[in-house]
């Protein structure tokens, strides 16, 4: 509501109440905290021109936080790679602008939050609702893969829910483009969480780390926890390298098959996300068109 707003604003006196674009003219009014990543606060914006009333989530950057080059290269990165893609599995770039405090990057509203939320609060998620939720990300994935962006940090948290429960792969914050066949990333500033065993050894790395966050995705929704899991960073780093994670037996042997084939070590035995939606996975069952709201909270009856 307003005065929480007000008061979280308070804590940031940098956040405006009004937000104005000085090259589009038009203002946007500052709402409810949203939740805040790395350097960005999150706000829900309405924007007061008659143009267009929607209500966007607008991510807003301290310049004081942006000091060093680096940090300002991987800001302007992120904008440059985000402002040219449009996919409906995708977050939809707006804007984004500077007044003298900040930086702005208009983005499309989520309101349905991440799949992260919807994780802790159900735990597990059935069959279907991990088809649903798959079939959705590899289309993102196979559109920024086509566009040689790779996303580098695919997680729970980036796989945003719009009202209509549509996933939008958002957070471009580590993406990279690829600008020759073949080319291999040598580094990457920032840790992604769910680390591929080629970035962790510093052997260079493509689009493949995307496969394998996404069947770390997979293993998450449908195990409950993380695949490698472990009370430190060092642990998990080790357990990752030895590729030491296991799939309970209760699990169903399609869905286990499909999670080992994206969790191979070796990046070049594992699919394309062109050649995933073939797996045996996606046939289990007809994937749903879409699902009740209530999978928010609790277990649905998909039958
Ligand atoms: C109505 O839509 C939303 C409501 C809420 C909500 O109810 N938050 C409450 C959490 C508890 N606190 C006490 C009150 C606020 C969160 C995200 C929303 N939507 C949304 C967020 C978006 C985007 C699109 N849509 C895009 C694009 N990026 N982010 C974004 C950006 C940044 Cl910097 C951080 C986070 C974020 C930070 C921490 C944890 C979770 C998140 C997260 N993934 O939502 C999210």
């Amino acid at each position: 509501n307003a005065d929480a707003a007000a008061a979280q604003r308070a804590k940031n006196p940098t956040i405006p109440a009004v937000i104005v674009n000085s090259q589009s003219r038009i203002s946007y009014n500052c709402g409810k905290f949203l939740g805040k990543g790395g350097f960005a606060f999150c706000y829900e914006v309405t924007s007061s021109d008659a143009s267009d009333c929607r209500t966007l989530a607008c991510k807003i950057v301290s310049k004081k936080l942006l000091v060093k080059d680096s940090q300002k290269e991987k800001m302007i990165q992120e904008i440059e790679i985000h402002r040219k893609l449009s996919h409906e599995h995708l977050v939809k770039f707006y804007d984004s602008f500077a007044d003298q405090e900040n930086m702005y990057i208009l983005l499309e509203l989520c309101s349905r939050r991440s799949l992260m939320e919807l994780h802790r609060r159900r735990k597990l998620v059935t069959v279907p609702e991990a088809q649903y939720f798959m079939r959705q990300i590899v289309s993102g994935c196979q559109y920024l893969h086509s566009n040689k962006i790779i996303h580098r940090d695919l997680k729970l948290g980036n796989v945003f829910l719009n009202s209509k429960l549509w996933v939008k792969i958002g957070d471009f914050g580590l993406a990279t483009q690829v600008n020759r066949d073949g080319e291999q990333k040598k580094t990457m500033c920032g840790t992604p969480n769910y680390l591929a065993p080629e970035v962790l050894n510093k052997q260079g790395h493509s689009f493949e780390v995307d496969v394998w966050s996404l069947g770390c995705i997979l293993y998450t929704l449908v195990v409950g926890r993380p695949p490698f899991e472990s009370p430190s960073l060092k642990e998990t780093y080790v357990r990752i390298k030895n590729n030491n994670f296991k799939i309970p037996s209760s699990l169903n042997p399609v869905v286990a098959a499909f999670i080992r084939s994206m969790l191979q070590s070796q990046p070049q035995l594992r699919p394309s996300v062109f050649a995933m939606p073939h797996d045996p996975f996606f046939s289990l069952q007809p994937i749903l068109p879409s699902l009740p709201e209530s999978v928010l909270t609790v277990t649905p009856r998909l039958d």
